[in-house]
């Protein structure tokens, strides 16, 4: 990923942003020795930036799209209340095993489900619940549409959408692969959406906020 602000704003910011508790080093680690694609995960500052998200839309549901190995899930549950509930749905079983087994360490572990699967046929049979206050989506790039037109109508009234990668490390100015087309695409289609208000942010590698009307 191509950072967009410099190295050292980046370190800046991280500096100046509170610090997540011991075990998310750990789980860091883990993921940069175990699996192939470790920059996938969110990091600390995206993450406790989601955490403070999830706290001002007082959310008690939460669904994300794209578990990996855990660190977007397991910030969000911090701010969930006790009887809050996150579903986190991802198709890879040995990420999802280190999520798991990070999610056990934490006192705000037994709030996360993981639904193992196509994310798109798993949102189609989700359980039943009570609408989500804020949806993360951070999976498949070509599918960021579908995902968004599958969890809107799951979304309450003044819940947020949240789209990772929305940047793209800047590949959203000239699209080429199917990737960078299908972000282009999400950022097209919630831009022009009546039914939310939407503002793009460069935390990172840019994040959508889509707020439903
Ligand atoms: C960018 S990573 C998620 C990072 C995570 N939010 C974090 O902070 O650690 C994307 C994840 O989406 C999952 N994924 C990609 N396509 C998927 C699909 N069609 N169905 C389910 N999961 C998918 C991948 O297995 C991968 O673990």
């Amino acid at each position: 990923m191509t950072p967009i602000i410099s190295p050292e704003l980046d370190d800046y910011i991280a500096a100046h942003t509170r610090p997540r508790p011991a075990l998310f080093d750990e789980l860091r680690e883990v993921t940069y020795a175990s699996t192939t694609s470790p920059q996938m995960q969110v990091g600390r500052v995206e993450g406790t930036f989601l955490k403070t998200l999830c706290a001002l839309v007082a959310a008690r549901r939460v669904l994300e799209i794209g578990t990996f190995t855990g660190f977007s899930a397991l910030c969000m549950a911090e701010a969930l209340p006790e009887d809050g509930e996150l579903l986190t749905l991802d198709r890879d079983p040995d990420a999802t095993r280190i999520a798991r087994s990070f999610f056990d360490r934490s006192p705000h572990g037994k709030k996360i489900r993981i639904l193992l699967g196509d994310a798109l046929e798993t949102l189609r049979a989700l359980p039943a619940g009570g609408p989500f206050d804020l949806v993360f989506i951070d999976a498949d790039k070509e599918r960021y549409v579908d995902y968004y037109e599958a969890v809107l109508p799951l979304l309450r009234t003044g819940g947020l959408i949240v789209g990772d990668n929305t940047l793209w490390s800047g590949n959203v100015l000239s699209p080429k692969d199917p990737s960078d087309h299908g972000i282009c695409r999400f950022n097209d289609v919630v831009n022009a959406d009546p039914r939310v208000e939407n503002v793009l942010l460069s935390i990172r590698d840019g994040m959508m906020l889509a707020r439903k009307l």
